[in-house]
């Protein structure tokens, strides 16, 4: 039969009624649309490669939404979307105004969590599973959690938690792979379930021995094999899960429908949480993305027939700058430590890694780890930076302040993907970060605007002089021309237009929404409305000679890709204030919570942050007189 997907999306088919022999080419359909459609718009495409079986037998077995699938990071879930009615937006994915790239309640009621961040869905399906209780509701929750997830502290909490629940499933996708190769002791241990000599001899045994008797057809087979029999448990070593409460199948062949849909369908029959370990390969029927899983894991679009060599060196960025000038400077000091959590090649720390490779640490996707493993590094005499995207440092707030902070450890702090980024969205947006450090007057917060300033204050934070926890901020990508040219002047604060005026207006910005102020001080200017543009690079704390200087304004606007409520535009504002500034301020932000994925370009304009939103913004504030 051909074009199965088709007569599924059509609803000519159902795929509970769908002949089992008819499954195989229902998943290579689902591949082939994966990747015709992530090539064309970009996106998490070896996750959802490699688990295409395991979202067709959920959704053969179980039914959303009164049964839920909770998504851990959620980059896995196109197949769920396509069996849930989206695959007629898969050409928006990722876009303005079209399809997440994540789970998103508000898009399906068959999205059951919120996701983006990693190591929630176990937490969050313990939550859904207990509310399914107390409401007296049936309905079956399973949590889908990769390995490298499970390198995360969250995981382990809520499997604290779990109690009895019997309709609680985990599905453990174990792929070897977090981002790049998995790393730890968690991952190790993974590895010697699968691989352990004495279990598999154990678990062939006794296969073997239930295959050799007659009277034990396939069925008994499973239901000894599947159960939590006394047989079994003597037979099988217990695991670690199995110790936490769990009633722990695997590991199976994450490929293999016909097992998978047993063991969804034995799920339902236990009367405690089950743990469903599942073997996949990362990027599975994508020759490229199998052998190089790490190449496609988040992609923007290519061209199938001509793939970039994977070899090649990376694109130039503000990571790859910081993360090779790090590398370099640790020639010099043999104290400087590098820490990632899960983000090795995408921070640039690949460079420290094979240059240092003792002094490098990736602690796995455990944000709160590693920022406390840096304090402890630190309160030892050693100098670590944590490269961590902005969006994922708010996971380690508490540890910044309670563990680095009050103790004032010596750590560095490099927010990879600070303000708008593109296509990942609302989770990812990296916003937050100028109101978090800058609550701490004495802790420095840098936020370059091109490589050459980047260069020149890792260095100046990197170097004897300056100690105690200290931060620089960068945007996702490369630097642009226009704010290349501007180098690096070495001052906390640049004027960078000059109108020649006696200037009647201050526009004042940061990082990359430099080159829209820029652009838009031009253009008042020329139009005879003159605007000094400042470039801030030292965010906190707020230099006083800018402050002083723009007491001299009659109008101050500041523009920056962060939330407004503690921005650099908020302390500005009280520091007017102190000094009794008569003129007027106003400033713009974004605003915290919900930004929608799109280009930066589209998300600067519809905050007002582009050149033509900040003229306008200007402009009618002047009207008001
Ligand atoms: C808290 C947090 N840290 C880091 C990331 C970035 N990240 C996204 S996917 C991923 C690896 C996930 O590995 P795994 O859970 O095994 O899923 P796989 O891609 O292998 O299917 C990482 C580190 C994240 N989303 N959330
Ligand atoms: C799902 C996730 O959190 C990451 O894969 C993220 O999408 C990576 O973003 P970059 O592509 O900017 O590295
Ligand atoms: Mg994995």
């Amino acid at each position: 039969m051909q074009n199965i997907l088709d007569k599924i999306l059509s609803g000519e088919l159902q795929l509970k009624g769908l002949p089992a022999d008819r499954l195989d080419q229902l998943c290579a359909e689902i591949r082939g649309f994966l990747i015709e459609h992530v090539s064309r718009t970009g996106g998490h495409l070896s996750s959802n490669l490699g688990t295409v079986e395991l979202t067709v037998a959920l959704h053969r077995v179980f039914t959303t939404p009164q049964d839920a699938i909770v998504f851990d990071v959620g980059h896995q879930c196109y197949t769920h979307k396509i069996l849930t009615g989206r695959a007629g937006r898969f050409d928006t994915l990722r876009r303005a105004g079209g399809l997440s790239g994540f789970p998103n309640r508000e898009e399906s009621p068959h999205d059951a969590f919120i996701a983006g961040h990693g190591n929630t869905a176990l937490s969050a399906a313990v939550g859904i599973a207990r509310a399914k209780k107390l409401k007296g509701e049936p309905g079956t929750v399973v949590a889908v959690i990769g390995d490298g997830a499970f390198t995360g502290g969250m995981v382990y909490e809520g499997m604290n938690n779990i109690d009895t629940l019997d309709n609680l499933v985990v599905v453990l996708n174990d792929n070897k792979m977090s981002i790049s190769k998995n790393v730890g002791s968690v991952s190790r241990y993974l590895t010697s379930l699968r691989t352990s000599p004495s279990y598999h001899t154990a678990k062939h045994r006794t296969e073997d021995i239930l295959d050799k008797t007659p009277v034990v057809g396939r069925y008994i087979k499973e239901a000894l094999v599947y159960s939590k029999s006394v047989l079994r448990r003597s037979i099988y070593n217990s695991t670690f899960f199995e110790e936490m409460g769990f009633q722990y199948l695997g590991p199976l062949d994450g490929h293999d429908l016909e097992d998978l849909i047993a063991a969804f369908s034995s799920a339902k029959e236990y009367d405690s949480p089950l743990f469903l370990h599942i073997e996949t390969v990362k990027g599975k029927g994508f020759t490229p993305a199998e052998r190089n899983p790490a190449a496609f894991h988040g992609v923007g679009a290519f061209d199938t027939r001509n793939l970039p060599d994977p070899d090649e060196p990376m694109n130039d960025s503000f990571s790859e700058a910081m993360g090779s000038t790090l590398a370099d400077f640790a020639d010099t000091d043999s104290r400087v430590c590098a820490v990632t959590a899960a983000m090795k090649y995408a921070t640039g720390l690949h460079h420290f890694s094979k240059k240092h490779r003792d002094r490098f640490f990736d602690v796995g996707m455990a944000e709160q780890h590693a920022v406390t493993f840096a304090a402890g590094l630190a309160v030892e005499g050693m100098r670590p930076l944590v490269a961590l995207y902005s969006t994922f440092f708010q996971r380690s707030y508490d540890q910044f302040i309670h563990d680095v902070n009050l103790q004032k450890a010596d750590v560095l702090f490099a927010i990879d993907r600070a303000g708008l980024v593109p296509g990942d969205g609302e989770t990812h947006q990296g916003i937050y970060d100028v109101a978090f450090f800058s609550q701490f007057e004495d802790v420095p917060l840098y936020a370059p605007c091109n490589y050459a300033e980047l260069r020149f204050w890792l260095l100046r934070l990197l170097s004897p002089q300056c100690s105690g926890p200290r931060a620089i901020r960068y945007p996702k990508g490369a630097e642009c021309r226009e704010l290349a040219a501007l180098g690096c002047s070495g001052e906390p604060f640049d004027c960078v237009l000059h109108s020649g005026a006696e200037a009647p207006v201050a526009l004042v910005s940061y990082g990359l929404l430099t080159r829209e102020a820029l652009a838009a001080g031009r253009a008042l200017t020329a139009e005879g409305l003159p605007v000094d543009v400042y470039k801030v690079t030292r965010l906190n704390p707020l230099p006083e000679k800018l402050v002083l200087l723009l007491c001299a304004y009659s109008r101050v606007y500041t523009a920056e890709d962060a939330i407004v409520s503690g921005s650099l535009g908020a302390h500005l504002g009280l520091a007017l204030q102190r000094r009794d500034y008569a003129g007027r301020y106003r400033s713009r932000g974004l605003p915290a919570g919900h930004i929608d994925h799109a280009e930066v370009p589209q998300l600067q304009k519809m905050y007002g942050l582009d050149r033509d939103g900040i003229i306008k913004w200007i402009k009618d504030d002047g009207k008001r007189g």
